[in-house]
């Protein structure tokens, strides 16, 4: 800032949106790189993904898959570059702005992040009374009663905790919760890790069902290819950083999942085969 430019107050009042658009993308990232303690994680990331789209993101472990969604969410700050939502940049906001941006996002994550502490219906009803605490304790029942049923557990679970339910209906649970607030944006962290196939498929089937009864857009992180295949309506292959040259692109795939398997890139055509291919002696060399 130069001297003669007047200070500007920070204020919690959201900034308008550059645009107001319909048709503009939900996220824009724009050349984002993250660094770890200078070991770079991502770079070069520049994509936007439109409103209503369901997103899968895949790829080997630690490739960045992880640190890609939180980046979406403001839950990591871009080393460089940037991310809008909504075309507000998330990283120019204050922490009450972020706060207020942050209610338009749910957050499904992998062991489902329950409070052992609360029942089931007191999880579900959480982010209710923390946003929005005027709610009359009726709608609250209402609400949180109707979510139970949307992702298909029965009214008894209310009462009981986490502890004393399964891994499946704590997952359930944790999409219940993530619902409630009617989010534009859902971030899944490998939703259907650790479940058994038909828990998994009933996983993909919420995912579906909540895109069909919400206009909502979804990035799912995933190692799980029946997921991918079935719930995105595209699919982003990232590689680890540090097993390309400088310039090339960290994603190697990046359309929808039909066209997977005859992906002209042949590591993600054994990525989706699973085939090691030739990653045993990639790996020795990048390690070494
Ligand atoms: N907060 C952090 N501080 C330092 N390093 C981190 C942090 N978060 C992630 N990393 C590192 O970044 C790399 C990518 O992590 P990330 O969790 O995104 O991988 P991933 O592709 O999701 O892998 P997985 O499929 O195993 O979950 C890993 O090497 C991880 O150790």
């Amino acid at each position: 800032m130069n001297d003669y430019e007047p200070e500007t107050e920070p204020t919690d009042d959201l900034p308008e949106p550059d645009t107001a658009s319909e048709s503009a993308p939900l996220i824009e990232v724009n050349n984002l790189s993250i660094d770890f303690d200078g070991n770079c994680i991502l770079s070069g990331i520049t994509r936007s993904i439109t409103r209503g789209q369901t997103v899968a993101v895949i790829g080997e472990s630690g490739c960045g898959k992880t640190v890609f969604m939180k980046t979406l969410v403001a839950l990591l700050t871009p080393t460089t570059g940037t991310v809008l939502f909504d075309g507000t940049d998330l990283n120019q906001l204050t922490p009450a702005q972020l706060a207020q941006v942050r209610r338009r996002f749910g957050f499904v994550f992998q062991n489902a992040a329950l409070f052992d502490s609360m029942n089931i219906f007191d999880n579900v009803a959480f982010p209710i009374r923390q946003n929005e605490p005027s709610t009359e304790e009726d709608e609250v029942r209402e609400r949180v009663r109707n979510h139970l049923i949307e992702v298909g557990l029965p009214e008894d679970v209310a009462r009981k905790y986490p502890a004393e339910i399964s891994g499946g209906m704590q997952k359930r649970v944790g999409l219940a919760r993530a619902l409630v607030l009617k989010p534009e944006l859902i971030v899944y962290d490998e939703p259907t890790t650790g479940l058994d196939p038909i828990m998994s498929d009933v996983i993909n089937e919420l995912i579906l069902n909540t895109r069909r009864l919400y206009p909502v857009t979804s990035v799912v992180v995933t190692h799980d290819m029946h997921t991918a295949r079935k719930v995105a309506d595209r699919v982003m292959m990232f590689y680890p950083r540090r097993m390309l040259d400088q310039g090339q692109s960290q994603i190697l795939f990046d359309g929808p999942p039909s066209q997977l398997e005859n992906a002209d890139d042949r590591r993600v055509r054994q990525f989706v085969r699973g085939e090691a291919g030739d990653r045993i002696r990639e790996m020795s060399r990048a390690t070494a």
